[in-house]
């Protein structure tokens, strides 16, 4: 008979494909409206004010929170801004290369899904990247998902580049950035009801356009509570 962790894979299968089809049914519109408070609660939040380092995803044209003007704001602002790259699509593995400045993001071609990437130079010089040498360059990480949970799980598009690409950069005795989903009303369902495989990382907090979630263990919870 199956274990219950051997059953998790077909499951998240399953309730990527039901988020998915009601994802489907928003219009470009409503993901700008809901983008938009979520832009501004992140903007808000002390853990984004004190960061200097942040990896913030480029967003697909549907199905996920718009991270156009989270990520003007970050080059704008003295931060730092780190974007993904996939570098092996059979083995799932993603680092996070730095964009300098709107010039450079205008730049950017789209690759699979529709999603901006950067090449691994810009201007002729190899852009920093999280994972090189034992620099500590993040502080803040904020992701994208196919859907998050109450309990602060996360469901991705089920490749474990996120997953692979925290550990990575957590080993080595590097600090673990903070980890902040963003997250359409339609992409948080209920406490439990995404199963966690041992790979999968917790979220430190969820944002909707209605509420910041913290997770009550987060060392987040007493730095964003107590500048409140
Ligand atoms: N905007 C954005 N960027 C992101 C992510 C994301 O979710 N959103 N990712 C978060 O991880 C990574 C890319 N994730 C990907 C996950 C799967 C496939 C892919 O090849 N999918 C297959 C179908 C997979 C299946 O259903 O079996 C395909 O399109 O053929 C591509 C990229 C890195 N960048
Ligand atoms: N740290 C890891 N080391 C080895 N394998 C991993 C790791 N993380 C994930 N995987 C593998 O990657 C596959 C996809 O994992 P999972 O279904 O949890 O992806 P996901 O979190 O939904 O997707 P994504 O991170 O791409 O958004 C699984 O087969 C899993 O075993």
């Amino acid at each position: 008979m199956a274990t219950i962790q051997q059953l998790i894979p077909q499951q998240k299968r399953l309730l990527r494909k039901t988020v998915s089809a009601g994802l489907s049914l928003i219009s470009s519109n409503g993901i700008e409206v809901q983008s938009h408070k979520i832009t501004e609660r992140i903007r808000a939040l002390p853990v984004f004010k004190s960061s200097q380092g942040v990896c913030c995803y480029l967003s697909m044209p549907s199905g996920e929170v718009s991270t156009a003007s989270i990520v003007s704001a970050i080059l704008k602002s003295e931060k730092r801004l780190f974007v993904p790259k996939m570098l092996n699509k059979k083995e799932g593995m993603m680092d996070c290369f730095e964009i300098y400045g709107e010039e450079d993001l205008a730049s950017l071609l789209s690759g699979q899904w529709g999603i901006k990437e950067p090449e691994t130079s810009w201007n002729g010089t190899p852009r920093t990247h999280a994972l090189q040498d034992d620099n500590e360059l993040l502080d803040l990480i904020l992701l994208p998902a196919v859907a998050y949970d109450r309990s602060f799980s996360r469901l991705g598009h089920g490749k474990g580049y996120y997953d692979r690409f925290i550990a990575s950069y957590s080993a080595n005795d590097r600090h673990r950035p903070v980890l902040v989903g963003l997250s359409l009303r339609e992409q948080l369902l209920g406490s439990g009801a995404i199963p966690m495989s041992d790979h999968d990382w917790r979220m430190d907090m969820i944002i909707t356009p209605d509420e910041v979630l913290i997770r009550a263990e987060s060392d987040v919870k007493e730095r964003e509570s107590s500048s409140s």
